[in-house]
């Protein structure tokens, strides 16, 4: 069994940076031999994890926050590795899912346990998402805020991308095929969760379970500007689905299309455009985490 950590020295800003010298340490100490390397730009943790794949490296623990682990995951398709995840970003949304930690030791010791699980991850134009793909208002934000961070830095980007996009965002007018049932829609926004929250801790889908063969699918429908200002905060306690716009479904292939192109967001990153075919992928992943509640059935003990 060999290990890399893949460490985005940006991340949680520059938390993913300091979190180096504390693993390098947690690793002495418990004697485990494990490589790190950094991550230098953006889409470089998926390049790293490919190239960790082919040399052998079995054991692949992200270091950063969603977008970390989004890249690693995909470097690590077609291959039999086991993800690990040290949270250190500034949602760490997956890892919420996963009940990891946020405190980097506990995480660490995760790693060092070494309890494996399964877990589902979707797939869209040919890159797999591990938390939440979604089309229409978040997906635009997203987009803005990759624009505005070429000029400014820190959370300020994000606020914001969430004005600028909400000052020109309109309805769209899609059609979605859930499992073969069709449906036209005119909506702000649709997220298909695998797991329960994204955007840093907004409960999207409260009920979706990583590990249960199913997308949980929220429909924002058409709403006034105004009534969309005060769902938004109701998302972070889950209390949005009791608004009469808003829709819970659930299913395993999704299809969306519309007229006007939609940029996919891919946990947290864009993923392509509409037309867009989103695939459930059970037991796509084999993930480093907790044994704390969790089933039995989906724990598997790895030999360290
Ligand atoms: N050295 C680097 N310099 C600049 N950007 C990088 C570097 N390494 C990785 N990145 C990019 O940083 C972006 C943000 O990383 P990540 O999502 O892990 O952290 P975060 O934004 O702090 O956390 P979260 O997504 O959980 O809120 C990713 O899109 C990744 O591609």
């Amino acid at each position: 069994m060999k290990g890399l950590f893949i460490i985005n020295p940006v991340a949680g800003k520059g938390r993913g940076k300091k979190t180096a010298k504390h693993i390098e340490r947690f690793m002495k100490e418990k004697a485990m031999a494990y490589d790190i390397r950094f991550t230098c730009c953006k889409g470089d943790g998926e390049a790293i994890a490919r190239d960790a794949i082919q040399k052998g490296y079995d054991k692949i623990i992200a270091v950063g926050g969603d977008g970390t682990v989004y890249e690693t995951a995909n470097g690590m398709v077609g291959s039999h590795g086991i993800l690990g995840i040290i949270p250190c970003g500034t949602g760490n949304d997956l890892a919420k899912s996963l009940g990891i930690s946020g405190n980097i030791e506990k995480a660490l010791n995760i790693i060092f346990e070494g309890y494996e699980r399964t877990i589902d991850c979707g797939k869209a134009n040919g890159r797999l998402f591990l938390n939440v793909a979604s089309v229409g208002l978040d997906a635009e934000i997203v987009k803005e805020t990759e624009m505005i961070k070429k000029y400014i830095k820190g959370p300020s980007a994000y606020v914001m991308g969430v004005f600028k996009t909400l000052l020109y965002f309109h309805d769209k007018e899609v059609w979605i095929d859930i499992d073969g049932v069709e449906m036209k829609k005119n909506i702000m926004l649709i997220a298909v969760a695998n797991g329960r929250c994204y955007g840093g801790g907004m409960k999207i889908a409260p009920e979706a379970r990583i590990d249960d063969g199913y997308f949980d699918i929220c429909i924002v429908n058409k709403i006034s500007k105004g009534k969309l200002l005060r769902l938004f905060p109701t998302i972070f306690s889950g209390k949005h689905l009791l608004v009469d716009e808003v829709e819970l479904l659930r299913g395993k292939n999704i299809k969306i299309e519309s007229r006007e192109k939609l940029i996919l967001n891919m946990d947290g990153d864009i993923g392509g455009e509409t037309p867009v075919c989103i695939e459930m992928l059970k037991n796509g992943i084999r993930v480093m985490a907790t044994h704390e509640n969790i089933s039995e059935d989906v724990i598997t003990f790895v030999s360290k």
